[in-house]
């Protein structure tokens, strides 16, 4: 087991990994769910006179949301309810300067992490605490938080990296949604198991459905997951997201292998969409059937009427629903249906549920939805795939090595 934020010392210096991967529209990073839940994490740590230097990423490199985290030290701070500063560097003479004046109950956010080369670089676990990255921070610090159960998946310099060469320890975050989403995997249930899958990370999707065939019954696939199910049957229909690049493209032989191996295994148990929607000439939602949606393959922000119709039966048949990523772009009002008619009925529904995905459980408070009517709402996504699973995950045994130490 790893060791927690009860286990520090008092009035330490801490470094602290958080996930703060937002939506941005138009350059303009949007609050989510995972500022609020960090957020309690920070305020208890500063009420226990720490000091805190926060290391976060935001998108992927090459893509429009990969952007600084200044506006995301302003969303944080609301939530606080305290100054939280922002330097442009994360490990740089500024971000050193900065990191040298904190003091006890002072919040900083250092540069987005995968701006430095190290972040993501292919390398061991040991490799990576041997970084620059890790090996110039370290030092500056008392001790290493993880918080950042939504990228618990990820083997990256700054998850896997600090453990190796500084006491480390699981924040709030972290060991809430591991003990939850571990323990959903242990659950055991008499009837009809049903998984909602969508949003725009095809491959984490993909790589999860592969393993829970003994967990899952009937599988409802929507978003860009359910377009690309629809495009290896034939269907001119698909896009290429910045989440998912070149799945649509240029590794498409690749994934259409998986994903029609996938269809095999499971036949009839999964479900795809039969109508799709996208915005007309004057800014309307216009439906069409699969069949004809060759005009306009790219444009595709939602499923249709008809599906939700269809996927709601299984729903409110099911003893247990997960869902995983959005059925569309829900962020858009005529665009919400499939996600919003789908999680009507999973609230609506006496079943065991779980709503995943940092932007996806967005959707429970932005259609008030009513999180009473939800099992629980993960911040997570592939993170909470994967434990699903029972795939372990690289943070989680960084920190139990750490603590073993
Ligand atoms: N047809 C679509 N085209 C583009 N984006 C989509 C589509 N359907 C769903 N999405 C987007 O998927 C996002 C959620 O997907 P993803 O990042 O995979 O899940 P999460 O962050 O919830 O784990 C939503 O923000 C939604 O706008
Ligand atoms: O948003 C995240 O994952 P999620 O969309 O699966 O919940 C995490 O911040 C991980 O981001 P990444 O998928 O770019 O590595």
């Amino acid at each position: 087991m790893f060791n927690t934020i009860d286990d520090l010392e008092p009035e330490q210096r801490l470094l602290m990994r958080v996930d703060l991967n937002a939506p941005v529209d138009d350059g303009a990073v949007q609050d989510n769910r995972r500022f609020a839940r960090h957020a309690e994490t920070i305020a208890e740590l500063i009420d226990d006179g720490h000091a805190v230097a926060l290391m976060a990423h935001q998108g992927r490199p090459g893509r429009d949301t990969f952007v600084t985290l200044e506006q995301h030290a302003d969303i944080l701070a609301d939530h606080v309810g305290e100054d939280v500063d922002y330097v442009p560097s994360t490990y740089g003479d500024e971000a050193l300067d900065a990191i040298a004046e904190l003091e006890s109950g002072d919040v900083l956010v250092l540069e987005n992490v995968r701006m430095t080369d190290d972040e993501l670089a292919d390398r061991t676990p040991e490799e990576h605490g041997e970084s620059d990255l890790v090996q110039t921070l370290a030092p500056e610090f008392d001790a290493y938080v993880n918080d950042g159960y939504s990228v618990a998946h990820r083997p990256h310099a700054s998850i896997v990296g600090f453990p190796q060469v500084m006491d480390s320890y699981a924040g709030r975050v972290m060991a809430e949604e591991y003990e939850y989403n571990t323990s959903i995997e242990r659950r055991e249930f008499d009837g009809k198991v049903t998984m909602v899958l969508g949003g725009t990370k095809v491959e984490d999707v993909v790589a999860a459905m592969e393993n829970l065939d003994e967990k899952v019954d009937q599988f409802l696939l929507g978003g860009i997951v359910g377009q690309l199910f629809l495009r290896s049957e034939g269907y001119e229909i698909g896009i290429d997201t910045p989440e998912g690049p070149g799945l649509y493209d240029e590794s498409w032989d690749e994934n259409e292998d998986t994903i029609r191996e996938v269809k095999e295994r499971y036949g009839d148990r999964i479900s795809l969409p039969v109508d799709v929607a996208r915005e007309g000439e004057d800014g309307e939602r216009v439906t069409e059937r699969v069949e004809d949606a060759a005009d306009h393959p790219d444009e595709y922000l939602d499923v249709g009427e008809e599906t939700v119709e269809a996927y709601q039966p299984h729903v409110r048949e099911s003893e247990a629903v997960l869902v995983k990523g959005a059925l569309g772009v829900f962020e858009m009002e005529q665009f919400s249906h499939g996600t919003v008619g789908v999680l009507r009925a999973v609230a609506e529904t006496d079943c065991y549920s779980v709503v995943g995905g940092g932007d996806t459980s967005r959707t429970v408070t932005m259609y008030d939805l009513g999180e009473e009517n939800f099992d629980h709402l993960s911040i997570a996504g592939g993170a909470y795939l994967r434990a699903l699973t029972g795939a372990p995950l690289p943070a989680v045994e960084a920190l139990e090595a750490a603590a073993e130490r």
